[in-house]
This record gives C-alpha cells, structure tokens and sequence, in this order.
C-alpha cells in the first residue's frame, strides 16, 4: 500500500553544463539556485524580481536571467524545474507544465504537487551528505545537518581527495577485480583521519601508493 509521503528515493543527480530551471527569484529560490551553481549547472531564473545575492551571481554569468513572469513554454529541455514564486497559483501552472513535459519538479509552496524535494546538505569536499524528514519538519532537517557539520569537519575534504587518489591508481593498476575490492575496502578502513586531524598526514606519491598497494596485497 503507498503511504502518505511513501515512495521517494534519495539520489545523486549530475546536473553539470544541463539546463536547471528556477521560477521565482526570492529567498527560497536564492537557496535552490545557490546548490544549482555549486554543481555547475546551467542555471536558468525566471522571475521579474532577483535577490541581491542572486544578481550578484546573474552580474558574473553564474546564472542567466529571464526578467519576466513565468510563462507557459519556460520550461522546455530542463533537467530539473524548480516552482519557487510565492504564488500557489502559479508554482501550480509550472507544475502543470512539467508534469506535461515529464520533467521532475520542485513545488516549494506544497511538496505533493511537486515529484522531488530538497534535502537539507552539508559538503566536505567529495563528501556529501543529504538529510531529509520526507517533508515531515525541513527546519529539523537543517537542525540535524548542523549537527552532523560538527561531527563531520574539514579534515573529510583532503580525506575523500585521498581516497580518490588512492582508487584512480587501483583502477588504473589492478585489473582483477577480487584484488580491486580488497584493497578499496582496506583504503576505507586505514586510520587516516586522525593523521589529518593532528596535522601529520603526508600526502602519498604515486609511488608509495603503488607500494601500498604491493605490500597490502602480500598480507
Ligand atoms: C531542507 C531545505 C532544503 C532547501 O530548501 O534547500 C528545505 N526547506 C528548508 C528550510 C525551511 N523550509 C521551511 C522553513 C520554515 C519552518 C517550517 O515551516 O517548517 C525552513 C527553515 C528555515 O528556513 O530556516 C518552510 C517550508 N518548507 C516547505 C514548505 C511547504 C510544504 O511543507 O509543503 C514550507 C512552509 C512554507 C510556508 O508555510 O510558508 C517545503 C519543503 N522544504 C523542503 C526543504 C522540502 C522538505 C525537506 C525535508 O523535510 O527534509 C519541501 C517539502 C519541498 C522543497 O522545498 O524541496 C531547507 C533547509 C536548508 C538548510 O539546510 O539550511
Ligand atoms: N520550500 C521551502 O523550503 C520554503 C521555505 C520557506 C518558505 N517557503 C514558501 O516559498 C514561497 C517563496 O518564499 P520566498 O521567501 O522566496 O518569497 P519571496 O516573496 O522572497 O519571493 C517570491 C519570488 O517569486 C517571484 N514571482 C512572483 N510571481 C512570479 C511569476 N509569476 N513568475 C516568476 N516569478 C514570480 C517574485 O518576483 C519573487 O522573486 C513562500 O510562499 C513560502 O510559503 C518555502
């Protein structure tokens, strides 16, 4: 049986260089725009009105702006569509054309007439993690993201630079995939954290991860 609020899956979305449309150019929409630039989209704001920090970002070519109402017809070959005018009404007339072109969209006035939501994010480098209450309280998501800002600190963003190094030299070194697997899973156990943490973490050459590799493989 589906629920109320049953049915969502969280996932990780590429949007880089693709068409995201915001419609509306308040402090909502400044949110959802502002997550949009850091992934390097191609950030398109409908709305007569912009935030400060929004024409700020239109002044720098981060974002195109179209100064205008919303009109049938915006939303053609989006990724992603964003409803984020104060007007019920008219986030209803965007959702109406999205679902048209089946396009997800975002509904920030009422979450069940939009077909995704926002989480509330923190990002430490390569580490992203999204918490969402499914709509249930978005101030306790951002509550709980501030919470774990503070178990998850600066030191995961050369953390996860590390792991990514350590997997490109396993993927480009090691081909049989049994070996592949036990030396991910040992690089995700070593106690590199607390090196980070204590400011002695040397960064590894090419060379001393080829003979981590070498020497992991022998145990
Ligand atoms: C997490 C975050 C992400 C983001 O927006 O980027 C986000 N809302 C945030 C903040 C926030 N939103 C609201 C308050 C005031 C307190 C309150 O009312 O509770 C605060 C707190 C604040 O602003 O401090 C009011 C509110 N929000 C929604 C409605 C309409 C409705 O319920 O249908 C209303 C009533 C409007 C009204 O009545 O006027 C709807 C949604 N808000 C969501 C996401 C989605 C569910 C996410 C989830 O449950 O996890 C969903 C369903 C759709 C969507 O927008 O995607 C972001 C924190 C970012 C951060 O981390 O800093
Ligand atoms: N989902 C959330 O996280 C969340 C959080 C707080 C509030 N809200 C709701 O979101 C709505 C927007 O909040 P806000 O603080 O950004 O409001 P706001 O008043 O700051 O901004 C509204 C924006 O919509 C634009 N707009 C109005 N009519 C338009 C049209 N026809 N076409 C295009 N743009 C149009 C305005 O020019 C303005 O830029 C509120 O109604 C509030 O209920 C949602």
């Amino acid at each position: 049986m589906r629920g109320l609020l049953a049915g969502y899956i969280p996932i990780m979305l590429d949007c880089e260089g693709k068409r995201c449309v915001v419609v509306g150019g308040g402090k909502v929409a400044e949110r959802k725009a502002a997550s949009l630039v850091e992934a390097k989209a191609d950030v398109v704001v409908i709305s007569p009105t912009l935030t400060t920090s929004m024409a700020q970002w239109q002044e720098a070519g981060l974002i195109k702006w179209i100064a205008r109402p919303y009109e049938y017809g915006d939303l053609q070959e989006a990724l992603l569509i964003y409803a984020a005018t104060n007007s019920v009404e008219i986030n209803r007339q965007v959702a109406k054309e999205a679902a048209e072109l089946r396009i997800p969209v975002n509904i920030v006035t009422s979450q069940e007439e939009g077909t995704f939501m926002s989480p509330s994010v923190m990002r430490r480098g390569k580490l992203i993690i999204a918490v969402s209450t499914t709509g249930a309280g978005p101030a306790a998501a951002k509550e709980i993201r501030h919470q774990l800002e503070h178990e998850f600190g600066d030191e995961y963003e050369k953390y996860t630079e590390f792991l990514y190094r350590i997997r490109s030299v396993v993927q480009s070194k090691v081909s049989d995939p049994v070996r592949r697997h036990t030396l991910l899973k040992a690089a995700a156990t070593m106690d590199i954290l607390n090196s980070i943490r204590a400011g002695s973490f040397d960064w590894w050459s090419d060379e001393e991860i080829e003979s981590w590799i070498i020497q992991t493989q022998g145990e």
